[in-house]
């Protein structure tokens, strides 16, 4: 650890005799993010998974033991992010990346979009049940953090595990599937918990928890009005939606939407936990959205598995999901920036699909397939239904992740925009504003 007599703070010291306060300053920052995070090295933690298995490592974050699911995720930056993404709710979070941690947690307050949501990550709290990660990183440095990943966890009650070989656990997770878990500490962490102990969130309606109550409206000056039905968004969708404009008005996951839907120029599905299944209200609710009304509808991950049972299609559980932001998936058909037979690589946060069958219903067509294990990545509506609806199961929006398909945004709010103004069918699809690319 730096004390006050290390070499640094002796240059800080003469720096501030310099009368160089600001570069004092800043010296002081990297300094104080170079201090070790205060934590007890010899707190001992213990992952045990539902299949037998138990791993035991030293514990960070909140001293506490909760249930949850082991998923793993192959994302080599962004842990703030998804960590903060309502669509984690309930899970423990493998990363196989090694080193996690590294650049800290920054102020979550700390956004500079006044239209935007008023948070910088993904949502107002960790969402995760907990994370396990190989190697907890103590010192951190970035310009913008200003506490560890220890001290954030500890400060939002989420447990992590540190220390195990995470290897091992994303092999079981592979072979096994998304296991259920417990996350152990303090006393008899060691004690596996008996079968029946075992929580599994899959069957409580997780996007009830995590759904607005209240409605409200972010950028009301937009010149395009676009309703989300929220079932656990990201921030970032809701950016990637005001950034182009929009004023966007959120509702709870289970709102009737049909009764206010004239007032809108375009429905935006967000992400969401769990199984989609518990909210076949909603699915309900856009399919007869989708029959009644012909303005743009777009859903991605929850929101594209809520489209699917809405078309008439079915949602499995797959065994271990695609959590990632190396991703890539084909894309069968053109649309707006999307050119049919291109492959782009996107991130992604999912357990569940949509089945893939043959033939489609009708009016509906498979938009992407995944090109590792050629699971349904997105479907649309065909051009001779009439109808302007999408649904992707990966995130365009990322944070993180690759922006290969951050223009289906700006497609989605020109087409939006267009139909506002000119009541009736674009000739062409506006899309690729230059400007629009974040
Ligand atoms: N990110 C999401 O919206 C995930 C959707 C759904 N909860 C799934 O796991 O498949």
């Amino acid at each position: 650890m730096l004390s006050l007599r290390s070499p640094l703070s002796a240059v800080a010291r003469n720096a501030v005799k310099a009368s160089r306060p600001s570069f004092a300053r800043s010296l002081a920052t990297v300094v104080a993010n170079h201090i070790p995070t205060p934590q007890d090295p010899n707190r001992p933690a213990t992952l045990h998974l539902k299949s037998g298995e138990s791993f035991s490592g030293k514990a960070f974050g909140a001293p506490i033991s909760r249930f949850g699911e082991a998923v793993f995720s192959t994302s080599i930056t962004s842990y703030t992010e998804s960590m903060t993404d309502p669509s984690y709710r309930s899970q423990f979070i493998v990363f196989t990346t090694p080193l996690i941690g590294n650049y800290g947690v920054p102020d979550n307050s700390a956004t500079t979009e006044p239209n935007g949501p008023p948070v910088l990550l993904e949502s107002n709290g960790v969402q995760c049940a907990g994370v396990v990660v190989g190697d907890l990183a103590e010192r951190y440095s970035h310009y913008q953090a200003v506490e560890s990943l220890h001290e954030w966890c500890d400060r939002h009650g989420v447990p992590g595990i540190t220390g195990v070989d995470t290897r091992a656990i994303t092999t079981l997770l592979r072979n096994n599937g998304s296991t259920l878990s417990k996350l152990a500490t303090g006393d008899g962490h060691e004690v596996s918990p008996s079968a029946t102990e075992y929580w599994d969130p899959a069957v409580e309606n997780l996007v009830d928890q995590v759904s607005t109550k209240e409605i409200y409206t972010l950028n009301p000056e937009g010149d395009v009005k676009i309703a989300l039905l929220d079932f656990g968004a990201k921030a970032n969708i809701l950016r990637s939606l005001t950034r182009r404009g929009a004023s966007v008005t959120v509702f709870p996951w289970n709102y009737d939407f049909n009764k206010v839907r004239d007032q809108f120029d375009g429905l935006f599905l967000s992400n969401g936990p769990g199984d989609p299944k518990h909210c076949m209200e909603a699915a309900l609710v856009v399919r007869k959205t989708i029959n009644e009304w012909d303005k743009p509808v777009f859903g991605i991950c929850m929101g594209h598995q809520i489209i699917g049972l809405a078309a008439g299609l079915d949602a499995y559980r797959m065994r271990f999901g695609n959590r990632g932001h190396n991703q890539p998936v084909l894309a069968l058909a053109n649309s707006g920036s999307i050119k049919a037979g291109r492959v782009y690589v996107t991130s992604q946060n999912h357990q569940y699909a949509l089945e893939l069958v043959d033939p489609f219903p009708k009016g509906w067509e498979p938009f992407f397939l995944n090109a590792n294990d050629a699971s349904v990545e997105g479907i649309k509506s065909t051009e001779a239904s009439g109808k302007r609806v999408w649904g992707v199961q990966f995130h365009p929006e990322s944070a993180g992740g690759p922006l290969d398909t951050i223009h289906m945004f700006t497609s989605f709010v020109d087409e939006c925009r267009f139909l506002s103004k000119a009541g009736g069918a674009p000739a062409v699809l506006q899309m690729n504003h230059p400007e629009a690319h974040l």
